[in-house]
């Protein structure tokens, strides 16, 4: 469990993170959300002190942070950035290889955990274990990034924007992956943002900043259906709040029984996917793959939960 209290961080004069105070329990993802400057970066790097606060303190599983000198604290915190930040004159599987190498695993050790990773991002060992971050895709040197911060597996993951430069497609991936990685494993991750749509579907928890300050913590669904200020009813989007609802629940959470015509939504689709099919293939009715059946019209009740509280 973190345990974040009164954290400030003043640069020269102003706060950038304010008196900020948030708690993610053991196994859940924390998105951080908020405009450009609103204190994300410096309230992450504060955590593992990249960034020494001004005041307040870091709980980890009850631990001060500033017990921990700083180099250790790194080793147990796994951490990944936008643009990888891999070093460039060594090769992938050494660039995994960082912690646990300082933490003085074996070979064998380290070179198991080495594959694992890459087959676990769907690059081929073989192929990939000795090439040079220059030699690899921008998509592939951000999974290589995240799978080195995993490396060691640490039970805390700081993000700061991992997935920014990869293409939606890949990214959906890299997020489902991620969140299967995170829920076996167990790991506590927190996740700084700039995409709703990522901070909804990953976010157990969603922190809103604004000016340094923390305006709102709270699920997703509540962060959409109750936003606490006008600010964070703005970085959502109007127009995207219900697709937003929808991307939060499994299809089959809303299947029943009956029939349907045509080819099923396949097992892991969102609502949101199946109001995308609906409207694509113009059928009212989808049957789920497993069994059911999701109408338009649960959908549409399930997009406007006002509507449907009012009726
Ligand atoms: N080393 C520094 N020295 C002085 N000011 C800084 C420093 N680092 C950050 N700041 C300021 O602190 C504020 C918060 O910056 P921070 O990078 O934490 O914001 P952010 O929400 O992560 O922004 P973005 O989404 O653009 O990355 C900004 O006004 C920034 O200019």
């Amino acid at each position: 469990m973190i345990q974040i209290q009164n954290l400030t961080r003043i640069y020269d004069g102003r706060a950038a993170v304010d008196d900020v105070s948030l708690t993610v329990e053991a196994g859940q993802i924390a998105a951080l959300v908020g405009t450009s400057g609103s204190g994300k970066t410096t309230l992450l790097r504060m955590i593992n002190r990249l960034v020494e606060p001004s005041s307040g303190q870091v709980l980890i599983d009850g631990q001060d942070t500033r017990q921990v000198a700083p180099h250790l604290l790194r080793r147990r915190i796994g951490y990944a950035i936008q643009g990888h930040g891999l070093f460039p004159h060594r090769t992938v599987g050494q660039n995994i290889a960082t912690v646990p190498r300082l933490l003085g695993w074996n070979q064998a050790a380290i070179r198991d955990r080495v594959d694992e990773l890459l087959s676990l991002f769907q690059m081929e060992p073989d192929q990939f274990r000795d090439r040079m971050p220059h030699e690899l895709s921008g998509g592939q040197q951000q999974r290589v990034g995240v799978a080195r911060a995993l490396a060691a597996k640490p039970d805390l993951l700081l993000m700061d924007e991992p997935f920014g430069a990869l293409d939606p497609v890949i990214r959906a991936k890299a997020q489902a992956d991620l969140r299967d990685i995170q829920r076996r494993l167990g790991t506590t991750l927190i996740l700084v943002t700039h995409d709703m749509e990522e901070a909804v579907t990953l976010g157990d928890r969603i922190a809103v900043m604004d000016k340094g300050r923390l305006v709102q913590y709270a699920p997703p669904s509540e962060i959409l259906t109750a936003p606490a200020t006008p600010f964070v009813r703005d970085l959502i989007g109007l127009d995207q709040r219900p697709f937003h609802l929808l991307s939060l629940t499994p299809a089959h959470a809303l299947a029943r029984d009956g029939q349907a015509e045509g080819p099923a939504l396949p097992r892991g689709a969102t609502l949101r996917d199946a109001l995308a099919e609906c409207l694509w293939s113009g059928r009212d009715a989808l049957p789920v793959e497993g069994g059911g059946v999701i109408t338009l019209a649960a959908l549409r009740a399930q997009a406007a939960p006002q509507a449907r509280a009012a009726e």
